[in-house]
């Protein structure tokens, strides 16, 4: 059955984006959501589900397919309303109202705008885009390797060039949470890696707070404080894993994995993923 069979269930309750507290960038409280299936059922994805991100965290978000992590991240975006519950982002250190991104697996690039155009797109879509923000568009596209192709199309560019630029796009509107959904999962070994150190160098660079979206348990615990195991139906937190690594040198994408505690770890969340079997909200009884 396809999922446009199938509704939002009408909300009982509206998201709240007020501001949380202390240094919460994210603070998910009580979220219930249910999808309504063509014969009329609610199928409840999340009831009175629990968390926050701190400010500079990453946290990881794994489950098996289905399990509801876009839901999650839709609801948290606030692209879908949750039938009842709260979604609280946090200010910034000034005060001044928090942002969150949201950065898809697809790249999702203009192909008749330029990279640069591209990078900037974020910017457009709430405020007219100033000389200081081309500025600062190239010097984040050279930092990323791409202030050479910044007047190129998208097409000349590999897919780990196209992700770069779409990341650009989204730190560029200044975010205090990026949501990433499976980001990387499309681009070979050799540039996962290299994207995986871009996401730790922006929390050391700039402490924006980042929850990550992935089925790869090994990116994961590579990249994360804290690895988030949801399972079951409705979607629960099973594990909520806080990841310390002993690294030789700083913590990067190639360290993280030689570390001592990686496989204890990788068996963790592995285990974790084995013992949860998801009924899709489109699987008749
Ligand atoms: N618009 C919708 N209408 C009805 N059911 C939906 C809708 N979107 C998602 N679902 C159902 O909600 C459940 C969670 O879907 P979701 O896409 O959030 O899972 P996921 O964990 O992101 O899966 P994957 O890892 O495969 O991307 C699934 O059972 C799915 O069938």
């Amino acid at each position: 059955m396809s999922l446009s069979a199938f509704a939002t269930a009408p909300a009982a309750g509206a998201i709240d984006t007020t501001r949380a507290s202390g240094t919460d960038r994210l603070k998910v409280q009580q979220l219930s959501h249910a999808f309504r299936s063509a014969d009329g059922v609610d199928v409840p994805i999340f009831e009175r589900l629990d968390f926050s991100v701190k400010s500079g965290e990453i946290v990881s978000i794994v489950g098996r397919s289905g399990a509801g992590k876009s839901t999650l991240f839709n609801l948290v975006s606030g692209l879908i309303q949750p039938q009842s519950g709260h979604v609280s982002v946090g200010a910034r250190e000034d005060g001044s109202a928090g942002r969150i991104a949201y950065m898809l697996q697809k790249d999702l690039l203009m192909p008749w705008r330029t990279v640069l155009q591209n990078a900037v797109l974020g910017i457009e879509l709430y405020r007219k885009v100033k000389a200081a923000d081309y500025e600062r568009a190239r010097q984040m596209l050279s930092r990323y390797g791409l202030g050479a192709v910044a007047d190129a199309y998208p097409h000349s560019l590999s897919g780990g060039m196209r992700q770069r630029v779409a990341l650009t796009r989204t730190l560029l509107v200044d975010p205090t949470l990026v949501l990433l959904d499976e980001p990387f999962s499309a681009l070979d070994y050799e540039t996962r890696l290299a994207l995986e150190d871009d996401v730790m160098a922006l929390r050391e660079q700039s402490g924006t707070s980042v929850v990550l979206v992935t089925h790869d348990i090994e990116e994961a615990i590579a990249v994360s404080d804290r690895v988030i195991l949801l399972g079951g139906r409705p979607a629960r937190i099973e594990d909520d894993i806080d990841v310390r690594l002993t690294t030789h040198g700083p913590r990067t994408a190639v360290s993280a994995r030689e570390a001592p505690e990686f496989r204890t770890f990788h068996s963790r969340v592995w285990n974790g993923l084995r013992s949860h079997t998801i009924q899709h909200a489109g699987a008749t009884a």
